[in-house]
Protein backbone atom coordinates (compact mmCIF):
# COMPACT_ATOMS: atom_id res chain seq x y z
CA UNK A 1 0.00 0.00 0.00
CA UNK A 2 1.24 3.72 -1.12
CA UNK A 3 0.97 6.22 2.08
CA UNK A 4 1.10 9.39 0.89
CA UNK A 5 0.75 12.26 2.53
CA UNK A 6 0.76 15.11 -0.10
CA UNK A 7 -1.77 15.93 -2.60
CA UNK A 8 1.22 15.73 -5.11
CA UNK A 9 2.02 12.34 -3.99
CA UNK A 10 -1.36 11.02 -3.94
CA UNK A 11 -2.25 13.00 -7.57
CA UNK A 12 1.08 11.20 -9.04
CA UNK A 13 0.05 7.62 -7.79
CA UNK A 14 -3.76 8.22 -9.50
CA UNK A 15 -2.28 9.74 -13.06
CA UNK A 16 0.04 6.16 -13.05
CA UNK A 17 -3.21 4.30 -12.62
CA UNK A 18 -4.86 6.53 -15.23
CA UNK A 19 -2.38 5.92 -17.18
CA UNK A 20 -3.03 1.92 -17.12
CA UNK A 21 -6.52 2.43 -17.74
CA UNK A 22 -7.18 1.55 -14.08
CA UNK A 23 -10.27 2.68 -12.53
CA UNK A 24 -10.17 4.37 -8.91
CA UNK A 25 -12.17 3.89 -5.85
CA UNK A 26 -12.18 6.11 -3.40
CA UNK A 27 -13.13 5.50 0.61
CA UNK A 28 -12.74 8.72 2.70
CA UNK A 29 -12.74 8.13 6.54
CA UNK A 30 -11.35 10.09 9.15
CA UNK A 31 -10.34 7.13 10.98
CA UNK A 32 -10.16 5.25 14.03
CA UNK A 33 -11.27 2.54 11.45
CA UNK A 34 -13.76 -0.14 12.35
CA UNK A 35 -15.94 -2.69 10.52
CA UNK A 36 -17.97 -0.08 9.01
CA UNK A 37 -15.08 1.47 7.78
CA UNK A 38 -13.91 -2.25 6.48
CA UNK A 39 -17.19 -2.79 4.85
CA UNK A 40 -16.98 0.60 2.67
CA UNK A 41 -13.34 -0.58 1.76
CA UNK A 42 -15.05 -4.21 0.36
CA UNK A 43 -17.49 -1.98 -1.65
CA UNK A 44 -15.34 -0.03 -2.90
CA UNK A 45 -12.87 -3.06 -3.82
CA UNK A 46 -16.20 -4.90 -5.77
CA UNK A 47 -17.21 -1.16 -7.61
CA UNK A 48 -13.61 -1.07 -8.91
CA UNK A 49 -12.81 -5.12 -9.99
CA UNK A 50 -9.95 -6.61 -10.13
CA UNK A 51 -7.82 -4.42 -12.31
CA UNK A 52 -9.24 -1.15 -10.17
CA UNK A 53 -7.34 0.75 -7.16
CA UNK A 54 -8.87 1.76 -3.79
CA UNK A 55 -7.44 4.81 -2.49
CA UNK A 56 -8.44 5.37 1.46
CA UNK A 57 -8.57 8.83 2.96
CA UNK A 58 -7.78 9.67 6.60
CA UNK A 59 -8.55 13.24 7.52
CA UNK A 60 -10.06 14.47 10.26
CA UNK A 61 -11.25 17.20 8.73
CA UNK A 62 -11.58 20.21 11.24
CA UNK A 63 -14.12 22.95 8.90
CA UNK A 64 -16.65 20.16 9.76
CA UNK A 65 -16.38 20.58 13.62
CA UNK A 66 -18.15 23.09 15.65
CA UNK A 67 -16.34 25.76 17.70
CA UNK A 68 -18.18 23.56 20.80
CA UNK A 69 -17.25 19.98 19.51
CA UNK A 70 -15.17 17.20 20.03
CA UNK A 71 -12.08 18.07 17.64
CA UNK A 72 -9.55 17.93 19.67
CA UNK A 73 -10.73 14.76 21.30
CA UNK A 74 -11.38 12.44 18.17
CA UNK A 75 -10.16 8.99 18.40
CA UNK A 76 -7.23 8.76 16.61
CA UNK A 77 -4.68 5.82 15.87
CA UNK A 78 -3.00 6.24 12.39
CA UNK A 79 -0.77 3.39 12.49
CA UNK A 80 -3.65 0.71 13.39
CA UNK A 81 -5.50 2.41 10.88
CA UNK A 82 -2.83 2.15 8.52
CA UNK A 83 -2.11 -2.00 9.27
CA UNK A 84 -5.81 -2.28 8.68
CA UNK A 85 -6.33 -0.94 5.34
CA UNK A 86 -3.03 -2.42 4.18
CA UNK A 87 -4.24 -6.38 5.54
CA UNK A 88 -8.08 -5.20 3.56
CA UNK A 89 -5.67 -5.29 0.37
CA UNK A 90 -6.36 -0.51 0.03
CA UNK A 91 -3.60 0.13 -2.72
CA UNK A 92 -3.46 3.54 -1.38
CA UNK A 93 -3.48 5.59 1.64
CA UNK A 94 -4.14 9.14 1.25
CA UNK A 95 -3.37 10.53 4.96
CA UNK A 96 -2.43 14.26 5.23
CA UNK A 97 -2.24 17.20 7.87
CA UNK A 98 -4.50 20.21 8.16
CA UNK A 99 -1.80 22.55 6.29
CA UNK A 100 -1.38 20.44 3.72
CA UNK A 101 -4.99 20.41 2.73
CA UNK A 102 -5.98 23.65 3.18
CA UNK A 103 -4.15 26.92 2.41
CA UNK A 104 -3.72 29.78 5.56
CA UNK A 105 -6.05 32.18 3.68
CA UNK A 106 -8.85 29.57 2.29
CA UNK A 107 -12.09 31.27 1.26
CA UNK A 108 -14.33 28.75 -0.79
CA UNK A 109 -16.79 26.93 0.37
CA UNK A 110 -19.46 24.20 -0.62
CA UNK A 111 -22.86 24.31 0.51
CA UNK A 112 -25.88 22.85 -0.48
CA UNK A 113 -28.17 25.55 1.23
CA UNK A 114 -31.06 23.74 2.05
CA UNK A 115 -30.17 20.14 3.26
CA UNK A 116 -27.26 21.59 5.24
CA UNK A 117 -29.51 23.61 7.12
CA UNK A 118 -31.79 20.72 8.57
CA UNK A 119 -31.70 18.11 11.09
CA UNK A 120 -28.42 17.39 11.65
CA UNK A 121 -27.54 20.71 10.55
CA UNK A 122 -29.49 22.31 12.88
CA UNK A 123 -27.32 20.88 15.68
CA UNK A 124 -24.17 21.26 14.37
CA UNK A 125 -24.50 24.54 12.69
CA UNK A 126 -21.44 24.62 9.63
CA UNK A 127 -21.18 20.67 9.98
CA UNK A 128 -22.53 19.75 6.64
CA UNK A 129 -20.50 23.04 4.97
CA UNK A 130 -17.62 21.63 5.70
CA UNK A 131 -18.10 18.17 4.69
CA UNK A 132 -19.29 19.26 1.07
CA UNK A 133 -16.32 21.09 0.80
CA UNK A 134 -13.64 19.32 2.12
CA UNK A 135 -15.43 16.32 -0.03
CA UNK A 136 -15.08 18.24 -2.70
CA UNK A 137 -11.43 18.73 -2.62
CA UNK A 138 -10.90 15.07 -2.09
CA UNK A 139 -12.60 14.12 -5.23
CA UNK A 140 -10.76 16.99 -7.00
CA UNK A 141 -7.41 15.78 -5.41
CA UNK A 142 -7.95 12.28 -6.70
CA UNK A 143 -10.31 12.62 -9.08
CA UNK A 144 -11.91 8.98 -8.58
CA UNK A 145 -14.36 7.53 -10.79
CA UNK A 146 -16.09 6.33 -7.56
CA UNK A 147 -16.67 6.86 -3.68
CA UNK A 148 -18.00 5.06 -0.85
CA UNK A 149 -20.25 6.22 1.96
CA UNK A 150 -21.48 4.92 4.93
CA UNK A 151 -25.46 4.94 5.03
CA UNK A 152 -25.01 5.35 8.69
CA UNK A 153 -24.81 9.25 8.05
CA UNK A 154 -27.87 9.64 5.62
CA UNK A 155 -27.84 13.24 5.70
CA UNK A 156 -24.19 13.41 4.65
CA UNK A 157 -24.92 10.73 1.95
CA UNK A 158 -27.85 13.39 0.83
CA UNK A 159 -25.66 16.08 0.89
CA UNK A 160 -22.95 14.34 -1.10
CA UNK A 161 -25.25 13.08 -3.80
CA UNK A 162 -26.46 16.46 -4.33
CA UNK A 163 -24.07 18.43 -4.54
CA UNK A 164 -22.01 16.08 -6.87
CA UNK A 165 -25.41 16.48 -8.85
CA UNK A 166 -25.55 19.66 -8.85
CA UNK A 167 -22.07 20.68 -9.65
CA UNK A 168 -22.06 17.88 -12.27
CA UNK A 169 -19.19 16.06 -10.36
CA UNK A 170 -18.21 13.35 -12.49
CA UNK A 171 -18.06 10.74 -9.52
CA UNK A 172 -20.01 7.75 -8.81
CA UNK A 173 -21.51 7.67 -4.94
CA UNK A 174 -22.18 4.61 -3.90
CA UNK A 175 -23.66 4.04 -0.40
CA UNK A 176 -23.09 1.46 1.70
CA UNK A 177 -25.07 -0.31 4.54
CA UNK A 178 -24.68 0.54 8.02
CA UNK A 179 -22.55 -2.14 9.80
CA UNK A 180 -24.01 -2.74 13.73
CA UNK A 181 -22.33 -4.56 16.85
CA UNK A 182 -24.02 -7.76 17.94
CA UNK A 183 -26.33 -5.46 19.99
CA UNK A 184 -27.36 -3.26 17.24
CA UNK A 185 -25.67 -0.31 18.00
CA UNK A 186 -24.29 0.97 14.52
CA UNK A 187 -20.84 1.18 14.39
CA UNK A 188 -18.83 4.45 15.16
CA UNK A 189 -15.40 6.05 16.08
CA UNK A 190 -17.30 7.63 18.81
CA UNK A 191 -18.48 4.41 20.50
CA UNK A 192 -15.28 4.43 22.23
CA UNK A 193 -16.35 7.09 24.23
CA UNK A 194 -19.53 5.90 25.79
CA UNK A 195 -18.92 5.14 29.20
CA UNK A 196 -19.79 1.49 30.34
CA UNK A 197 -23.48 2.33 31.53
CA UNK A 198 -23.79 4.58 28.19
CA UNK A 199 -22.89 1.83 26.07
CA UNK A 200 -25.06 -0.55 27.58
CA UNK A 201 -27.75 1.82 27.14
CA UNK A 202 -27.06 2.91 23.30
CA UNK A 203 -28.48 -0.41 21.64
CA UNK A 204 -32.08 1.55 22.48
CA UNK A 205 -31.65 3.88 19.06
CA UNK A 206 -31.57 0.49 17.42
CA UNK A 207 -34.41 -1.09 19.13
CA UNK A 208 -36.76 2.00 18.58
CA UNK A 209 -36.03 1.99 14.67
CA UNK A 210 -37.06 -2.37 14.70
CA UNK A 211 -40.03 -1.24 16.10
CA UNK A 212 -40.59 1.92 14.22
CA UNK A 213 -40.19 -0.43 10.95
CA UNK A 214 -42.99 -2.97 12.43
CA UNK A 215 -45.40 0.24 13.10
CA UNK A 216 -44.97 1.71 9.17
CA UNK A 217 -45.80 -2.29 8.30
CA UNK A 218 -48.74 -1.88 9.63
CA UNK A 219 -49.95 1.37 8.35
CA UNK A 220 -49.15 3.54 11.41
CA UNK A 221 -49.09 7.60 9.83
CA UNK A 222 -45.54 9.02 10.47
CA UNK A 223 -46.51 11.26 13.29
CA UNK A 224 -47.74 8.26 15.24
CA UNK A 225 -44.35 6.58 14.42
CA UNK A 226 -42.38 9.55 15.62
CA UNK A 227 -44.34 10.20 18.81
CA UNK A 228 -43.86 6.08 19.29
CA UNK A 229 -39.72 6.10 19.09
CA UNK A 230 -40.00 9.77 20.69
CA UNK A 231 -41.59 7.86 24.01
CA UNK A 232 -39.43 5.06 23.31
CA UNK A 233 -36.08 7.04 23.73
CA UNK A 234 -37.20 9.50 26.60
CA UNK A 235 -37.72 5.92 28.57
CA UNK A 236 -34.20 5.61 28.57
CA UNK A 237 -32.72 7.56 31.58
CA UNK A 238 -29.15 7.65 30.24
CA UNK A 239 -30.47 9.12 26.30
CA UNK A 240 -30.76 12.91 25.99
CA UNK A 241 -32.73 12.90 22.58
CA UNK A 242 -32.02 15.74 19.72
CA UNK A 243 -34.11 15.09 17.56
CA UNK A 244 -35.93 12.21 15.66
CA UNK A 245 -37.67 12.85 12.28
CA UNK A 246 -39.12 10.99 9.88
CA UNK A 247 -38.63 12.34 6.17
CA UNK A 248 -39.35 11.02 2.33
CA UNK A 249 -36.14 8.96 1.77
CA UNK A 250 -34.83 10.80 -1.21
CA UNK A 251 -35.97 14.48 -0.76
CA UNK A 252 -35.68 14.27 3.19
CA UNK A 253 -38.97 16.51 2.85
CA UNK A 254 -40.92 16.22 5.83
CA UNK A 255 -43.79 13.75 6.51
CA UNK A 256 -47.05 13.50 9.08
CA UNK A 257 -49.76 11.44 7.53
CA UNK A 258 -49.27 7.44 5.95
CA UNK A 259 -46.67 6.59 4.31
CA UNK A 260 -46.91 6.34 0.68
CA UNK A 261 -43.43 6.09 -0.39
CA UNK A 262 -40.22 4.94 0.90
CA UNK A 263 -39.63 7.16 4.31
CA UNK A 264 -36.74 7.95 6.71
CA UNK A 265 -36.23 7.88 10.60
CA UNK A 266 -33.52 10.03 11.86
CA UNK A 267 -32.25 9.77 15.09
CA UNK A 268 -29.55 11.91 16.91
CA UNK A 269 -29.38 10.77 20.67
CA UNK A 270 -26.63 12.13 23.06
CA UNK A 271 -25.23 9.67 25.75
CA UNK A 272 -23.01 12.42 27.79
CA UNK A 273 -20.87 14.37 25.95
CA UNK A 274 -21.35 11.69 22.33
CA UNK A 275 -23.57 12.26 19.73
CA UNK A 276 -25.23 9.11 18.27
CA UNK A 277 -26.67 9.20 14.81
CA UNK A 278 -28.62 6.48 13.54
CA UNK A 279 -31.74 5.69 11.03
CA UNK A 280 -33.72 3.42 9.09
CA UNK A 281 -35.44 3.84 5.59
CA UNK A 282 -39.22 2.72 6.34
CA UNK A 283 -41.00 1.10 3.85
CA UNK A 284 -44.93 1.95 3.30
CA UNK A 285 -47.63 -0.66 3.96
CA UNK A 286 -48.19 -3.07 0.77
CA UNK A 287 -50.53 -1.53 -1.86
CA UNK A 288 -50.40 1.63 0.34
CA UNK A 289 -50.45 3.60 -2.94
CA UNK A 290 -53.72 2.02 -4.27
CA UNK A 291 -55.52 1.95 -0.79
CA UNK A 292 -54.76 5.90 0.44
CA UNK A 293 -57.62 8.31 -0.62
N1 LIG B 1 -21.42 1.52 11.06
C1 LIG B 1 -21.11 1.93 9.83
N2 LIG B 1 -21.46 1.20 8.78
C2 LIG B 1 -21.17 1.61 7.51
N3 LIG B 1 -20.49 2.75 7.24
C3 LIG B 1 -20.11 3.51 8.27
C4 LIG B 1 -20.40 3.14 9.62
N4 LIG B 1 -19.89 4.10 10.43
C5 LIG B 1 -19.33 5.02 9.63
N5 LIG B 1 -19.46 4.67 8.34
C6 LIG B 1 -19.02 5.45 7.18
O1 LIG B 1 -17.62 5.56 7.18
C7 LIG B 1 -17.24 6.77 6.56
C8 LIG B 1 -16.28 7.47 7.43
O2 LIG B 1 -16.95 7.86 8.62
P1 LIG B 1 -16.21 8.35 9.92
O3 LIG B 1 -14.74 8.16 9.76
O4 LIG B 1 -16.73 9.65 10.34
O5 LIG B 1 -16.64 7.23 10.94
P2 LIG B 1 -17.76 7.20 11.99
O6 LIG B 1 -17.66 5.92 12.70
O7 LIG B 1 -19.03 7.63 11.34
O8 LIG B 1 -17.28 8.29 12.99
P3 LIG B 1 -18.14 9.25 13.83
O9 LIG B 1 -18.05 8.71 15.19
O10 LIG B 1 -17.38 10.52 13.55
O11 LIG B 1 -19.53 9.32 13.31
C9 LIG B 1 -18.53 7.58 6.34
O12 LIG B 1 -18.94 7.42 4.99
C10 LIG B 1 -19.48 6.89 7.28
O13 LIG B 1 -20.84 6.99 6.87
C1 LIG C 1 -16.99 12.17 4.58
C2 LIG C 1 -15.98 12.60 5.63
C3 LIG C 1 -14.71 11.75 5.48
C4 LIG C 1 -15.60 14.06 5.32
O1 LIG C 1 -14.69 14.53 6.26
C5 LIG C 1 -16.55 12.49 7.04
O2 LIG C 1 -17.62 13.37 7.22
C6 LIG C 1 -16.88 11.10 7.45
O3 LIG C 1 -15.94 10.40 7.83
O4 LIG C 1 -18.06 10.71 7.40
N1 LIG D 1 -19.27 10.60 10.10
C1 LIG D 1 -19.56 12.01 10.24
C2 LIG D 1 -18.37 12.79 10.63
C3 LIG D 1 -18.61 13.71 11.78
O1 LIG D 1 -19.37 13.36 12.68
O2 LIG D 1 -18.04 14.81 11.80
Amino acid sequence: MEICTTKAAIRAQRQDWRNQGRRVVLVPTMGYLHEGHMSLVRAARANAGPEGRVIASIFVNPTQFGANEDLSTYPRDPERDTAMLRDAGVDALFIPEVSEVYAPNAQTIVDTSELSRILIGKLRPGHFRGVATVVTKLFNIIQPEAACFGEKDYQQLAVIRTMVRDLDIPVDVIGVPTVREADGLAMSSRNIRLTPADRAAAPVLNAALTEAEALAAEGTTASRIRSHVRARLDGEARADVQSVDIRDAETLAALSGPLAAPAVLLLAVRFGTVLLIDNRVLAPPPHSKEESP
